[in-house]
């Protein structure tokens, strides 16, 4: 999958957000790190069309993130910092299940489009279950089963590890880093990026280094001491 940002620029208010920027990426794991109210959500959410450019345009392999945002969101998956905000049914199995029916899925059909997915994360225990029944890296994990059932191409996710424990860290962190789709990962967590193929640091509204992960972290420690 190929992203392209061409001249994007996003203000809120008339206040900059992120500076103009133009860049191409189709790496199959891309960190985004950089310091709080840096720009790294906004710049997360312009790629499956959550927020639109101000100026600029933004598309994923050819489609445009505001005149096809429908095929866009069909491509994309997106993982907010609090994945209880997005689990909207009472219980995660009928959740999970969402997506697919609402495709049309039913039956033994239904069945086979989330059976692997809730295998793959190992979460067969948490479908009779209620999200406030779960830990925090349980419901990344059940928030991520719901994406994934519908087949996304990318999934994006908004500082996945952010107040978990040390355990569910590991699990989301493996988890993501196992993942067979493209990923996009906003991370404070330095260690966890730096295997990632590209890395994005911004910092005051602008994407101040892009590349190697070992460089970008260097050039993001450098920055803020
Ligand atoms: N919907 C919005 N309306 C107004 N301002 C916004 C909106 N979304 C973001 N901003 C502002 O844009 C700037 C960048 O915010 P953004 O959430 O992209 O930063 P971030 O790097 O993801 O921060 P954090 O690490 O704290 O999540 C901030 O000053 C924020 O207050």
């Amino acid at each position: 999958m190929q992203i392209h940002f061409e001249q994007v620029m996003v203000a809120f208010d008339g206040r900059v957000a992120l500076e103009p920027m133009t860049l191409t990426l189709s790496e199959k794991r891309i960190g985004v790190i950089g310091l709080n109210g840096s720009g790294k959500s906004t710049f997360a959410r312009l790629i499956n069309g959550l927020i639109k450019p101000t100026s600029g345009h933004v598309t994923l392999d050819g489609l445009d993130t505001v005149k096809d945002a429908k095929a866009v969101l069909s491509r994309t998956g997106f993982i907010f910092q609090n994945p209880a905000n997005q689990i909207i049914l009472p219980l995660i199995g009928d959740d999970i299940a969402m997506g697919p029916k609402a495709r049309g899925l039913k039956g033994a059909a239904l069945e086979a489009a989330i059976a692997p997915v809730v295998e793959r994360l190992g979460i067969a225990h948490l479908l009779n279950r209620r999200p406030h029944e779960l830990s925090g890296g349980e419901l990344q994990l059940a928030a991520l089963a719901a994406v994934l059932v519908t087949k996304p191409e990318l999934v994006i996710f908004d500082e996945p590890t952010n107040q978990l424990d040390l355990r569910n860290e590991l699990k989301v962190v493996r988890t993501i880093r196992a993942l067979e789709e493209h990923a996009l990962v906003i991370s404070h967590d330095l260690e966890f990026v730096a295997e990632f193929d590209r890395v994005l640091v911004f910092d005051q509204a602008r994407l101040v280094f892009d590349g190697d992960a070992g460089e970008a972290t260097a050039f993001y420690r450098n920055l803020v001491t």
